[in-house]
């Protein structure tokens, strides 16, 4: 069953449309990511599910509630994540999830949460001396308090270092194992790749795909990638006649021109997996040796990039 369902969402600032016609529907229990560049429209749009923006056009539902007209009832079933500049900072987490809980007609049992996100010994700790990675634990705290059945996570790991955005994704993972489901705006493919179920690309307000990882994967045009440093030249012009190449980098010693693989030059061939073939008969036929031979699926980050326009 879908909790959030967006249908020909439209938004637009001062005569300037930044969200048109977005639809896409979030299923009850899933991780589902909103990924695209700068100023694609992600936070327009999940603060429209959340009610802090009215539309221009289209309509929002959360479970079965429009979160403008039903706000009061929407808040108690979509929890959000605060912005930092929401809370002050002389606050102590205690008094931050008393404060929230009595929000609530039927808060969470804050202590357990504080357990699950390790923050008791934090308790007595001012907002403004927690490090990033507690601060955020606190958000996601605050956005459970109210026993929500979706939170809203709207780029909850920027700024924490790799370590703290691990045990984030971790407490992501344990949020839904609970029964809630996540609504997820990033900027990390990484981050969107391990955590998300389904996820909407969006560019320049619209939806520009929306699949599973493995799915947007597939379907970006560069699904695979060789490389390999040969152990002598390759010429230019039977490497750009290889079946569906999509591009050719030259790394290495060289300046990149003439012959491809002189001097210890080493190639990254995008393609598909025709392409890989093409490349062992083409080394076969040469009697070639591919050394330091690596061949991997593409990652997120090459399907957001052909998914997404290049900046003008
Ligand atoms: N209150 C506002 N008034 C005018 N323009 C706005 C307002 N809020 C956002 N915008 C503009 O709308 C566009 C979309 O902004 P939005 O914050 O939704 O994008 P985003 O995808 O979340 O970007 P980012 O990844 O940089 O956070 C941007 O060009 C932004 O400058």
């Amino acid at each position: 069953m879908a909790i959030i369902e967006v249908t020909g969402l439209r938004k637009a600032y001062g005569g300037r449309t930044v969200v048109d016609e977005v639809s896409f529907a979030v299923q009850e229990g899933e991780i589902f990511g909103v990924l695209g560049p700068n100023g694609a429209g992600k936070t327009t749009t999940v603060e429209c599910v959340e009610g802090l923006r009215v539309p221009d056009g289209g309509t929002v539902r959360v479970g079965g509630l429009d979160p403008v007209a039903d706000h009061d009832r929407v808040t108690q079933i979509l929890g959000s994540q605060l912005q930092e500049s929401e809370l002050q900072a002389k606050l102590t987490v205690q008094e931050a999830l008393e404060l929230y809980s009595a929000c609530y007609p039927r808060p969470a049992d804050w202590r357990r949460l504080v357990e699950r996100l390790n923050l008791t010994d934090r308790l007595s700790a001012r907002f403004g001396k927690l490090s990033g990675g507690q601060k955020q634990r606190l958000f996601i705290a605050l956005a459970l308090i109210g026993n929500p059945r979706v939170v809203v996570l709207d780029e909850l790991t920027t700024g924490l270092d790799p370590r703290a955005r691990r045990d984030t994704w971790q407490l992501i993972e344990e949020v839904r194992a609970s029964g809630v489901t996540v609504l997820l705006v990033t900027h990390f493919m990484e981050e969107a790749q391990r955590l998300c179920d389904r996820i909407a690309v969006i560019d320049r307000g619209r939806v520009a795909a929306l699949d599973t990882p493995a799915g947007l994967i597939s379907k970006a045009a560069r699904s695979v990638v060789i490389s390999f440093t040969p152990s002598a030249p390759l010429d230019p012009a039977e490497l750009a006649a290889l079946p569906q190449l999509q591009s050719v980098e030259r790394s290495g010693r060289t300046d990149g021109r003439g012959a491809a693989g002189a001097a210890g030059e080493r190639l990254v061939i995008h393609g598909t997996d025709a392409t890989v073939d093409a490349v062992i008969s083409l080394l076969a036929r040469h009697r070639i040796t591919a050394r330091q031979l690596r061949v991997g699926d593409a990652t997120l980050d090459d399907a957001f990039l052909d998914l997404t326009a290049q900046e003008a």
